[in-house]
């Protein structure tokens, strides 16, 4: 578990493209915090500024009160495309996240030590494929793809773990057991979690905290209670919904995520419409 802190974060790239704009915000140990806002809103920059892929231009990003510098090994990765090695088993994936503890060349020469080896179990065992180890990556579906990417997330033993849109290419169904996954294996491992979302009602699921980012700025920290149709409203449409379908992508089973504004809560009225998940 780690706290991270924005002290006033400015990104620009290039010239004039503001990415984010004067963040602050606190995040204490063992937080599932939820970024939401529209494409381009700056969520991706957010998580870049604090895994090292990129600096920021003014202000300080800290985690466990370290400024950033650089890739950190104790921050985890869940990427949208996971990048997993599609010829290796599940296991052998899983275990690839022991590379940032124990450096390339020991993990090529096959010196996995007894304790990595129990860690990827552990975390296979954690996202609920221990029984399908032994399965090829490449033979999995999005879902199960996504909690191998998890697990060796866990195996690096981070205190932060970051996820850009994790679930935002899988179905409804799975986007929620992925994220179910993420949120077990945070609270197995303390670890304090920070994941971009584009599903407004997978969130509320999931999420102890929400930050609103819009044109890089933060326009909304608060919780579930918090998150009102106004307040989703203002994140994506400047509260000036058009009612057509957003935000994100919404599913064909009464998953609310990509509903208009104005009925993103109301699950009875408009369960099963949307435009079935990706
Ligand atoms: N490497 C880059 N070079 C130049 N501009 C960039 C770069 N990365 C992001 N941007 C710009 O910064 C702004 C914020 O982008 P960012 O990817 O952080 O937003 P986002 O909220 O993650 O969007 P999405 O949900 O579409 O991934 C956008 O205007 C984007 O075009």
């Amino acid at each position: 578990m780690t706290t991270v802190e924005f002290d006033n974060v400015t990104k620009v790239y290039g010239d004039d493209t503001v990415a984010l704009d004067d963040v602050s915000v606190e995040i204490p140990e063992g937080e599932f915090v939820v970024l939401l806002g529209p494409s381009g809103a700056g969520k991706s920059t957010f998580l870049r500024v604090l895994n090292g892929l990129t600096s920021p231009s003014a202000g300080s990003v800290e985690i466990g009160g370290r400024a950033v510098e650089g890739n950190r090994g104790e921050v985890g990765m869940v990427f949208q495309e996971h990048y997993l090695v599609e010829n290796l088993s599940a296991y052998g994936n899983a275990l690839t996240g022991a590379l940032s503890r124990n450096g390339f060349l020991r993990s090529l020469a096959g010196g996995h030590d007894e304790e990595d080896k129990r860690a990827a179990l552990d975390a296979l065992d954690t996202v609920g494929l221990l029984d399908d180890a032994g399965q090829r990556a490449g033979s999995m579906s999005g879902g199960q793809k996504q909690r191998v990417g998890i697990a060796r997330a866990l195996v690096q033993q981070p205190e932060l773990v970051l996820a850009d849109e994790p679930v935002a290419s899988l179905d409804p169904k799975a986007a929620r057991d992925v994220m179910g996954y993420l949120k077990r294996a945070a609270d197995e491992h303390d670890l304090t979690t920070i994941t971009s979302l584009h599903q407004v009602n997978i969130a509320r699921e999931f999420g102890d905290r929400f930050l609103g980012v819009k044109d890089g700025r933060l326009v909304f920290d608060g919780r579930e209670d918090d998150l009102t149709m106004d307040v989703i409203d203002d994140i994506y449409y400047d509260g000036e919904s058009d009612g057509e379908t957003a935000p994100g992508d919404a599913g064909d089973d009464g998953d609310l995520g990509g509903a208009t504004p104005g009925n993103a809560f109301d699950q009875s009225a408009t369960a099963h419409e949307g435009g079935g998940g990706a």
